[in-house]
């Protein structure tokens, strides 16, 4: 029986074209005044920026060398986890100004509340940052998602696409794998759910699925169908 739902975003509650033609874009063009004017004062912005000193292997001392490093990683959609808490620490100035508003599918607002009304616990993992996963859901197009949420992960937990990702969750949720069902959109991060025990269910929207063996579903009123059938059975 399900009784605890773990949703991806980009893909998955949210288009990939939000995150990618705002979200990304917004964070390249503020990350280096954003860097340049807290760096020197701020304790969380500083050891964000040892990490990528670390990771890249640029010189910690050297800021625009580090700013430079950032811009690569945005136009890579790299998901390393410093970058993450930037972009969060970014964008949540942007939705606090009123810049954008979270996207979130309706179909996906509608069922997180009616599954959250029904009973069960809902957690969110994604590469974004916990910060920037409570904007997107705090400061959506439909209003604040938040109260339907039971907790949020990210690459702090470890990568999307590796086992021992899940099984982390697992042990910090203390729930049996067979009672949790994962959302999204990439094939390789469902597997690593699999792995762990979890079900899991493929979200493909806005495009044709591509033929495999694996059944697609278009919006989560096909998810909550899984749901539905899987706590009867
Ligand atoms: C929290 S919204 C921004 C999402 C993001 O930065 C990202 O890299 C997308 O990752 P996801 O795991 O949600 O596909
Ligand atoms: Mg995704």
């Amino acid at each position: 029986m399900i009784r605890v739902v773990l949703t991806d975003i980009e893909g998955t509650t949210s288009s990939i074209r939000f995150v990618h033609e705002v979200l990304f874009p917004y964070s390249a063009e503020h990350m280096a005044e954003f860097v340049r004017d807290h760096e020197a004062d701020d304790l969380e912005i500083r050891a964000q920026l040892d990490d990528v000193a670390r990771e890249s292997g640029a010189d910690r001392g050297d800021l625009e060398a580090l700013i430079d490093v950032l811009q690569q990683w945005i136009r890579e959609d790299r998901k390393a986890t410093s970058l993450k808490a930037l972009q969060g620490m970014l964008w949540e100035q942007g939705y606090e100004r009123g810049d954008f508003k979270g996207h979130v599918y309706e179909d996906a607002a509608h069922y997180l509340q009616l599954w959250h009304d029904r009973g069960l616990r809902l957690y969110v993992y994604s590469s974004g940052s916990v910060r920037a996963q409570q904007m997107i859901f705090g400061f959506s197009n439909c209003g604040d998602l938040t109260p339907f949420f039971s907790g949020y992960f990210d690459t702090r937990v470890g990568g999307k696409r590796e086992q021992a990702s899940y099984q982390a969750i697992l042990d910090e949720l203390g729930v049996e794998a067979h009672t949790v069902l994962f959302l999204s959109d990439v094939e390789a991060e469902l597997e690593a759910a699999e792995a762990a025990g979890m079900h899991t269910a493929w979200l493909v929207r806005e495009s044709d699925p591509p033929h495999t063996h694996r059944p697609a579903m278009a919006d989560f009123e096909a998810v909550d169908q899984l749901i539905r059938d899987r706590t009867l059975s």
